[in-house]
């Protein structure tokens, strides 16, 4: 088998060329030379700048998603469908502008929406881009990371007819990116291959070491597919008959989208085993399900069929066949030994994909193409192992989205369903992941068991691996509006970072068991482990039973010891906090402390100024009162004088007689004041004769000045008693008079002030009484003194002798009696009483205490005196 794969169709291979760069495709459709879009939709998630790697949680990295645009073609140009409507900004970034027929243009129009959109990714391909410059930037570092132990999914997406079934497989002498692959794997696999058939791969992660009968019926088997699967081609020329829940309908076998794959399968056509027409094929709906339905081959024999292979198949996946396809449990793995062999399948797979004829595309693909590869990493050392690292590589091709009510057939728009119920599914499926990929909101469910598409590539979203997204533009301005919404859908792509690895996974698990052991079956354990670096390599699927319980054990010790430090951390934090809080609250305490002492001076203050106000208010008020009651008295009074004179005017006879009486009074008073002046002149004239030198001196003038005393006393005694009984009258005369008003006023105030008056003059009487016993008692002490002093000046006149008797002659007279008038108005009292009973006179006080009677003529008042 002398296969080149070096140029297998022209297009060259260079393993170790670096990746091209490629230039800012946006000069030539006018994004940069354009002006600037009056208004952007904010709808791209990737409108900013993509943040670096390491910006990204965990230091995981975003999906990839590229964009490539293909270009118009000539009938396409000829319908007018070259508007500019996609153009390339830069290599991150491209602008839609809607065209005027679209419904995004009317709906702007109606300023629903904008009718600019703007979205970044992680490359954009412009409509030059060869396929070899797209394989090299997108999956050739897939395919080297894929013989590395990695898992890889590439899967295109974009509406119908914008080059995805191109892109994946090409077209003519432009293979697409799948063939390169495979031939680019294979190359170099060479010589490296093994060619034992003594392994095989059970689900997911797993490897099965055959026995020797295994190793042979897997061998036939083999054969068989590999012979069923090629006769399958003629058989489908000749209108292969498919029956469907029991009707029987011609199947489409796409011969015309096959026109790429054999072209580059044209490299094997000598290798191609003979075609046995001998085969037949049926599909079989299986019962209650619509989207399932069991693909039966036959080997005809001469009498009859008898079956060789029966899968059970996914209509919106890969509905005929495909050993490469692992949807369902009874499907299983191929051994490939050559990229010959990969050829077959993928030619025999491609046939039996479904193709038709719509509205847009000639050759449409009517649904999804998974194309699967593994690589088992044989060690001789690790064959008897189940622990073979496996690395997949899946290429997805799925059928494009379009408008379902444009479909005139029936059956077209079924499928049309179908792909956009299994694709918005996956829209659904990579929401949620976005969506889960914030921490801080509740987590979704990812529908991925919503659809078989989702269920396939599952894997790829939940760490198994990684996946990269290819998004193909067809700039037709017919089609606007779906390209929007296929770029609106990846965009959100753009947004999802691969999750953690399931590698990293076992990394950790291994760790944990690493770790000091907390007992002897811990250690022995870990000593059973494999190389750490050897198992790092493999799935978690390779880890046993045991060494899972083991780890599990491990990871419960580890959350016990972190719920406890927690639990301390807790503690000593909350302690933290406590005295914190104390702190701010002892702090608070001194601050209102403070406040309130503030507040407590300022209301002092306040309520002081306002009881100054107050006690100023009441001042005010009561002097106002005051007045008023003192013009009310004085009112009174008038009345008083009023009623008065008019009693008078009643009763002239009294008050004349009264005047009359007042006059008499007045006269005896002025006699008694001339009285008093002569007797006080002869007083102050005898004192001058009474002056005596030496101690005789001092006992006259001791005695003198007691006499004067006495003299006063009696004086004012006498006096007082002589007024007293003046003012009785008086009173009793002003007393009748004031009845005599009062009967005829009725006035209540004056009778109670002459009930006081009265009273005072009671008390009177009784002094009276007492001043002239008091008289009695000076009037004899004054005796015994003029009697001492007689004696006195008797033996003074024998001492000086002669000249002195002349003297004598004048002083032995016998003392004269002094007149007691001097001290008629003496202040001294006997007690305090007595004093003010001097000063105020019995007749003031009668006339004080009649007020507001008439005021006093000075005259007739003691004060005058
Ligand atoms: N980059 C390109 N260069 C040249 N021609 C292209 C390019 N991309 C696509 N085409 C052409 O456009 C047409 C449609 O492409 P293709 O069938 O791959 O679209 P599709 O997206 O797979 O459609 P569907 O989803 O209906 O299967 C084909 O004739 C193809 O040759």
């Amino acid at each position: 088998m002398a296969l080149s794969l070096s140029s297998p169709c022209g297009y060259a291979i260079d393993e170790d060329e670096d990746m091209p760069v490629f230039e800012s495709t946006a000069a030539e459709h006018g994004g940069l030379s354009r002006p600037r879009l009056p208004e952007l939709s904010v709808i791209s998630p990737g409108l900013n700048s993509h943040p670096s790697l390491t910006e990204l949680e965990g230091g995981s990295e975003r999906v990839k998603v590229y964009v490539r645009i293909r270009p118009l073609s000539e009938v396409e140009k000829g319908r007018g469908e070259d508007q500019g409507c996609v153009a390339v900004q830069n290599e991150e970034a491209l602008i839609l502008k809607a065209p005027k027929e679209s419904q995004n243009m009317k709906t702007a129009e109606r300023g629903i929406g904008p009718s600019i959109h703007k979205f970044s990714f992680s490359k954009i391909f412009g409509p030059e881009t060869t396929q070899q410059q797209f394989y090299e930037f997108t999956m050739k570092k897939m395919v080297k990371d894929v013989l590395q132990g990695e898992n890889r999914l590439l899967y295109t997406y974009g509406v119908t007819n914008s080059g995805k079934t191109y892109t994946i497989q090409g077209s003519g002498p432009e293979a697409g990116l799948l063939p390169r692959a495979l031939v680019s794997l294979f190359r170099k696999l060479q010589g490296r291959l093994y060619a034992a058939m003594d392994v095989k791969p059970v689900m997911y992660q797993d490897v099965r070491q055959l026995n020797a009968g295994e190793v042979r019926a897997q061998e036939i088997q083999r054969t068989s597919l590999l012979q069923e699967i090629s006769i399958c081609c003629p058989l489908q020329s000749e209108n292969l008959s498919c029956r469907r829940g029991g009707n029987t309908s011609t199947w489409d076998s796409g011969i015309g989208g096959l026109s790429s794959i054999s072209n580059v399968a044209s490299q094997f056509e000598g290798e191609l085993p003979v075609q046995d027409s001998s085969s037949h094929f049926q599909a079989v709906k299986l019962q209650g399900r619509k989207d399932l339905f069991t693909c039966r081959f036959f080997k005809k024999k001469k009498k009859g069929f008898f079956p060789v292979k029966i899968l059970t198949l996914c209509s919106c996946c890969f509905p005929k066949s495909t050993v490469f396809l692992l949807v369902l449990p009874d499907l299983t793995w191929i051994h490939v030994r050559s990229a010959e062999e990969a050829w077959r399948i993928l030619r025999a797979g491609r046939q039996n994909q479904s193709f038709a004829s719509t509205y847009l595309n000639q050759n449409s693909s009517r649904s999804h193409s998974i194309f699967s590869i593994r690589v088992l990493h044989i060690r001789p050392e690790t064959l008897s192992s189940p622990s073979i690292p496996i690395s997949e590589l899946t290429v997805c091709d799925l059928a494009g989205s379009e408008r379902c009510k444009e479909q005139r057939n029936g059956e077209r728009m079924k499928e049309a369903t179908n792909i956009n119920t299994s694709l918005l599914t996956l829209g659904r499926c990579i929401a949620a992941l976005r969506h889960n990929q914030n921490k801080t909101r509740p987590p979704q469910v990812v529908p991925f068991r919503d659809s078989k598409l989702t269920r396939v590539l599952q894997g790829y979203f939940c760490g198994r691996g990684v996946s990269c997204m290819v998004v193909n533009i067809n700039p037709c301005a017919s089609i606007y509006d779906e390209t929007l919404q296929a770029l609106k859908f990846s965009a959100i792509a753009t947004q999802l970072v691969h999750g953690p690895s399931t590698k990293s996974r076992v990394a950790y698990i291994l760790s944990l068991l690493s770790e000091p052991a907390a007992n002897a079956n811990e250690s022995t354990v870990i000593e059973e482990e494999e190389d750490e670096s050897d198992v790092e390599d493999g799935d978690i699927t390779m880890l046993n039973t045991e060494t899972l319980l083991q780890a599990i054990d491990v990871l419960k010790r580890k959350v016990h010891r972190q719920r406890e430090e927690n639990e301390a951390l807790e503690a000593k934090v909350r302690e933290q906090v406590v005295s914190e809080v104390m702190e701010v609250i002892n702090d608070m305490q001194n601050g209102f402390r403070e406040t309130l002492e503030a507040q407590t001076a300022l209301l002092e203050e306040k309520y002081e100024n306002k009881i100054a106000n107050l006690q100023m208010h009441l001042k005010k008020f009561y002097d106002q009162e005051l007045k008023e009651k003192e013009q009310e008295i004085e009112n009174l009074s008038a009345d008083l004088n009023k009623i008065k004179s008019s009693h008078q005017c009643r009763s002239p006879r009294r008050s004349q007689r009264l005047l009359a009486h007042q006059g008499r009074l007045d006269t005896e008073l002025e006699q008694c004041r001339a009285e008093l002046l002569a007797r006080t002149e002869e007083v102050t004239k005898l004192k001058m004769q009474l002056v005596v030198p030496g101690p005789a001196g001092t006992y006259a003038s001791a005695a003198d000045r007691k006499l004067e005393e006495g003299q006063r006393n009696v004086s004012s005694a006498r006096t007082c008693i002589s007024c007293a009984w003046d003012l009785q009258r008086l009173g009793a005369d002003l007393q009748s008079g004031e009845r005599a008003c009062c009967r005829n006023t009725g006035g209540e105030k004056l009778r109670q002030a002459l009930t006081a008056a009265d009273e005072k003059i009671a008390k009177q009487d009784q002094i009276l009484v007492e001043l002239q016993n008091n008289l009695m008692l000076v009037k004899a002490d004054l005796r015994r003194k003029a009697e001492t002093l007689a004696q006195v000046q008797a033996d003074l006149c024998k001492k000086r002798g002669r000249g002195a008797a002349a003297a004598c002659s004048t002083e032995n007279r016998p003392p004269l009696k002094r007149p007691f008038f001097p001290s008629l108005f003496a202040t001294r009292t006997y007690n305090g009483r007595l004093a003010e009973e001097a000063q105020v006179s019995p007749y003031t006080r009668i006339l004080r205490s009649r007020q507001p009677s008439p005021p006093r003529s000075p005259a007739s008042t003691p004060r005058s005196l």
